[in-house]
């Protein structure tokens, strides 16, 4: 049996579900012959409860030099970017679900993505395959790609439908550890603008820019828009969509109108639907946030390594779309 070193970058709501989620499926990585160790588990403040042994606890990363992976579940850009950097130019591989760090510091991280070093599928809709159901569609070509990319501002206007507050909802969203460390990057759009970019990366453009999504949230939004969409037979619902307009792509987060018998209105978790040629839609829904859809994303990933397979890999080329999109109408 080989050990395997995990270096572990945080310590709070995902990755204390991932440390659990490891110790729970010791025997599927017995069955591919490896032990689990972790060399340590960054945190800030050792006191605070959780389910890590507390030897393991670091104020201080562990010599991430000394691990067979890095998994990061810490958050921020700069900090989580100076501590992974090392580790990657040394051939350590990295399993992340920050898709900030990725979206914002990519100028730094593609070449070791291309080099098939960074998996990810947790930084996207969680467990629910996202980047992984996307790779399969490179047979086809994208057409168009509408989403429903985090999973906080679905609940809290799933609450507001139900007649709760916008307040009480994030509160809520907050407490169930489905919101950022700063939700301001959920309700304003630009968490799900930073997982859209990873999106369009992947499919039509290696290169594509975070700057170039516009991201508008649902912090405007009034209880009236969405009992007034609901009149009309629609439902709002925060969409980041990717289609052709005037030969480019163009990236979008905003909250849009939807008849209230479509997939994405009817979606009770976050979803995915892509047109694609020749192979035509295809849709995917499913938990996309809270400790434990996000281990078991990073989990899989630490599978997918495990089993010799390549980090998720950016698309090979920038391509210009093949048709003109046709977007939902977006609320004014
Ligand atoms: N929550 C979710 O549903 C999802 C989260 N993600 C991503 O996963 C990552 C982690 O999210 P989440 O677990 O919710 O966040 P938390 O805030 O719950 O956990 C962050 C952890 O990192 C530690 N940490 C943060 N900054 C530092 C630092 N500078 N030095 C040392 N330790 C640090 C914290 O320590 P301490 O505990 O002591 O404060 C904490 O243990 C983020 O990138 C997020 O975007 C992705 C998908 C879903
Ligand atoms: N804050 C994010 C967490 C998962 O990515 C969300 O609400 O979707």
């Amino acid at each position: 049996m080989e050990t395997l070193k995990i270096a572990l970058l945080g310590g709070g709501t995902v990755g204390s579900a991932f440390y659990r989620l490891v110790q729970e499926r010791l025997s599927d990585f017995h069955a591919l012959g490896f032990s689990p160790r972790f060399l340590g588990v960054l945190v800030r403040d050792p006191a605070k409860p959780r389910p890590i042994p507390a030897e393991l606890l670091r104020l201080e990363p562990p010599d991430l030099l000394e691990a067979d992976v890095v998994v990061e579940a810490m958050g921020g850009v700069e900090a989580p970017l100076g501590l992974v950097l090392p580790a990657l130019e040394a051939g350590i591989p990295l399993i992340t679900a920050n898709k900030a760090l990725l979206a914002e510091a990519w100028d730094k991280l593609r070449p070791f993505a291309e080099e098939g070093l960074i998996y990810h599928e947790a930084s996207v809709m969680a467990g629910t395959p996202a980047l992984s159901f996307l790779e399969t569609l490179r047979g086809s070509q994208l057409l168009e790609l509408h989403g429903i990319l985090n999973g906080t501002t679905l609940f809290i206007l799933q609450e507001m439908e139900k007649g709760r507050t916008y307040g009480e909802a994030l509160l809520e969203a907050q407490r169930l550890g489905y919101a950022e460390a700063d939700p301001t990057l959920d309700v304003e759009g630009i968490d799900a603008a930073h997982k859209l970019t990873l999106l369009a990366r992947l499919l039509v453009d290696p290169g594509f820019p975070f700057p170039e999504v516009r991201a508008k949230g649902i912090s405007g939004l009034t209880p009236e828009a969405l009992k007034g969409a609901e009149a009309q037979g629609e439902r709002v619902r925060l969409l980041a969509s990717l289609y052709g307009e005037g030969g480019r792509w163009r990236a979008e987060v905003a909250p849009r109108r939807l008849p209230q018998g479509h997939p994405l209105a009817q979606a009770q978790g976050n979803a995915l639907l892509v047109r694609a040629h020749p192979l035509g839609e295809v849709f995917v829904t499913g938990p996309g946030a809270g400790g434990e859809a996000t281990a078991s994303g990073l989990l899989a990933d630490l599978f997918r390594l495990l089993s010799g397979a390549p980090g998720h890999l950016p698309a090979p080329q920038a391509k210009a779309p093949l048709a003109e999109g046709s977007p939902f109408p977006e609320v004014e």
